[in-house]
């Protein structure tokens, strides 16, 4: 319950509707129980009147009146009440959404390494439907009943103090036997969770990789792997549901029998006189009243419970340790005091090992000057992309000191940091939406000519101009729409706009053809122009013109000097380069694991 007196603490700007709903409940339940005593006042007159004693039937219709005008008001007050709930629990989504969206873009790229993008989405909408729902019937149902509860609570202990003991021994019984039997069904609950995040994380993914599912045939097997999952939720629902309905069963078998009491003392009171009949009406009324909370306690109990499990899930994401100085942070810096002198990137004795394990890189030490080039080269596994994961700061270094323009990454916001590097990735890696938006991605207001000049560097323009709406082609999710070649020119022009002056090329040349390679090449000599440029070397004819090539062996730097020295000295670039004319199929199969292609 903690969680959701948080949730509804973090969304304490609502206070004006949390208030009217309360308000609003009061009404309800002031209207509700006013019933009763007009129907009491009315059933004791018409008694009297058919004993031949006073009574009039134009007081009969005034109760009437009165009967109307309170559910008028009932209806009323519930309706308001009811459109202020929506607008609570829709106000609500959008804040624990938008926190939660906030919080995953705060997370350090570890924490998606080990979750699924499907499994993060339906949690997101589990927990968050799961905790509006419930409050949503709590305040559209549950607090109305809550009130009217109490007051019935109250009425009855001054007409009848037994009855009201047994109505007040009811439910905490109620509650105590329901909760017992929720441990259980919790449990449950969560391994079918479990089940549908497993099912939705690979959803998506299939989705997002259609054409690979496509081309290896594997529909049937994903459908069939996405059906047991459900297979498994059903039957794990069979014996939860089941569990769930026999404790019902028996929970509402006791009710019955404290029920029938509280009926037979009515019954056996009015007969000797205690109450009239106007009054046992009323009573029997109230006391109806009060039974229906009980007869709704599964449902109410069960929401309760998947809003427990939904906030507990949700302030497990939230508890998660952000990115030190993530750019939502840390948006009021926006620059730091670098310094002009060289290098520009130092590498200082680093090891780095993923999740504790076995390092990948080894007492790195490398010094990159303004406006060098270098290169990459390694075996594939070998931790070329991890390199430039720690200078983007992606991940920290396990031990040593990675620097950027003479500070240390560790220092620096990563924001700021990340500003003074542009990326080209080796799949494109655009969004859905326009070739403009995707140009312009990250850079706010960009005009015409900004955008033309850098599809016009990137090469990109001859084709964009040839498209009928231009830079406004949706190029549909992931670009798509657009060829190898197109995608990797967008991006070119995403990195030129962006202007950063060190660039990291992860080589984006590798999977296309001749003529589109020399269609990017060309764009990404463009952007290579005036800035320190990293590359991640996929083909040896494309950094035969860098000014330094850095080989790796078993996560150590083996090698350091310019292709002409590395050509003769004997190590892997050598070996790369006399490799690449032979024919042999043990000659190409050694250049693949260098992730070489001719
Ligand atoms: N996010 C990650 N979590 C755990 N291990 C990882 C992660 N990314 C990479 N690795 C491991 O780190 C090692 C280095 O990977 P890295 O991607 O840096 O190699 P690479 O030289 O860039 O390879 P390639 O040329 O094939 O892209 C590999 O053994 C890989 O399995």
């Amino acid at each position: 319950m903690r969680d959701i007196v948080r949730i509804l603490t973090a969304a304490r700007q609502l206070w004006p509707l949390y208030l009217g709903i309360v308000l609003g409940a009061v009404a309800i339940a002031a209207t509700s129980l006013l019933m009763p005593f007009v129907i009491a006042a009315a059933t004791d007159i018409v008694v009297s009147m058919a004993a031949g004693g006073p009574g009039t039937i134009a007081s009969l219709m005034w109760l009437a009146v009165a009967l109307l005008g309170l559910s008028l008001a009932n209806s009323l007050i519930s309706n308001i009440t009811g459109y202020w709930g929506d607008l609570m629990a829709t106000r609500l989504r959008r804040i624990l959404s938008v926190r939660y969206f906030h919080k995953l873009l705060r997370l350090p790229q570890r924490y998606f390494d080990n979750e699924l993008t499907g499994t993060l989405i339906s949690r997101l909408n589990r927990s968050i439907t799961s905790i509006t729902d419930f409050l949503q019937m709590f305040a559209n149902n549950f607090f109305p009943m809550l009130i009217t509860l109490f007051a019935v609570l109250i009425i009855t202990a001054f007409y009848s103090p037994w009855l009201a003991v047994l109505l007040i021994i009811i439910y905490p019984t109620f509650v105590w036997l329901t909760a017992l039997t929720s441990k259980r069904w919790q449990v449950w609950e969560h391994r079918k969770n479990d089940h549908y995040d497993v099912a939705g994380g690979r959803f998506a993914e299939a989705i997002a990789q259609m054409r690979v599912v496509k081309s290896f045939v594997t529909e049937r097997g994903e459908v069939d792997r996405f059906a047991a999952h459900y297979d498994d939720a059903v039957g794990l629902t069979a014996q939860q549901s089941s569990f769930w309905h026999r404790m019902d069963t028996a929970r509402r078998s006791v009710l019955d029998v404290v029920f029938f009491a509280i009926y037979a003392i009515l019954f056996v009171q009015t007969a000797q006189g205690a109450f009239s009949i106007g009054v046992m009406v009323m009573l029997i009324q109230l006391v109806n009243m009060a039974r229906q909370p009980v007869a709704s306690m599964s449902y109410l109990v069960d929401t309760t419970q998947r809003a427990l499990a939904g906030s507990a899930e949700y302030f497990r994401v939230m508890g998660e340790v952000d990115e030190p100085n993530n750019p939502l942070e840390a948006e009021h810096i926006s620059t730091v005091d670098w310094s002009d002198a060289d290098p520009v990137i130092n590498f200082d004795h680093v090891d780095f090992g993923y999740d504790d394990g076995e390092l990948v890189l080894t007492d790195i030490n490398l010094a990159i000057d303004r406006g060098e080039k270098v290169a990459f080269v390694g075996e594939s596994g070998g931790g070329k992309t991890t390199l430039v994961n720690l200078i983007m700061r992606l991940y920290p270094a396990t031990s040593g000191t990675v620097s950027v323009h003479g500070l240390s990454v560790a220092d620096v916001p990563v924001g700021v940091l990340r500003r003074e590097i542009g990326v080209v990735f080796q799949d494109a890696s655009l969004f859905s939406g326009t070739i403009r938006e995707n140009i312009a991605y990250g850079m706010g207001e960009v005009t015409d000519e900004q955008l033309t000049a850098a599809a016009t560097r990137a090469n990109a323009m001859s084709f964009i101009s040839r498209l009928s709406k231009g830079f406004d082609t949706e190029i549909g999710e992931r670009g798509v729409k657009l060829s190898g070649g197109q995608k990797q020119r967008i991006s070119v022009a995403r990195a030129l706009l962006k202007d950063a002056p060190i660039l990291v090329l992860d080589e984006a040349t590798s999977s296309l053809d001749t003529k589109a390679e020399r269609a990017v090449q060309a764009g990404l000599d463009e952007l290579m122009e005036g800035r320190t440029t990293l590359i991640i070397a996929h083909r040896l004819s494309t950094i035969s013109s860098v000014d330094r090539i850095v080989t790796l062996r078993d996560g150590r730097i083996d090698e350091v000097g310019s292709p002409a020295e590395l050509a003769t000295t004997g190590g892997i670039y050598a070996e790369l380069l006399s490799l690449q004319a032979s024919t042999r199929k043990a000659d190409k199969a050694r250049l693949a694991r260098f992730g070489i292609v001719r």
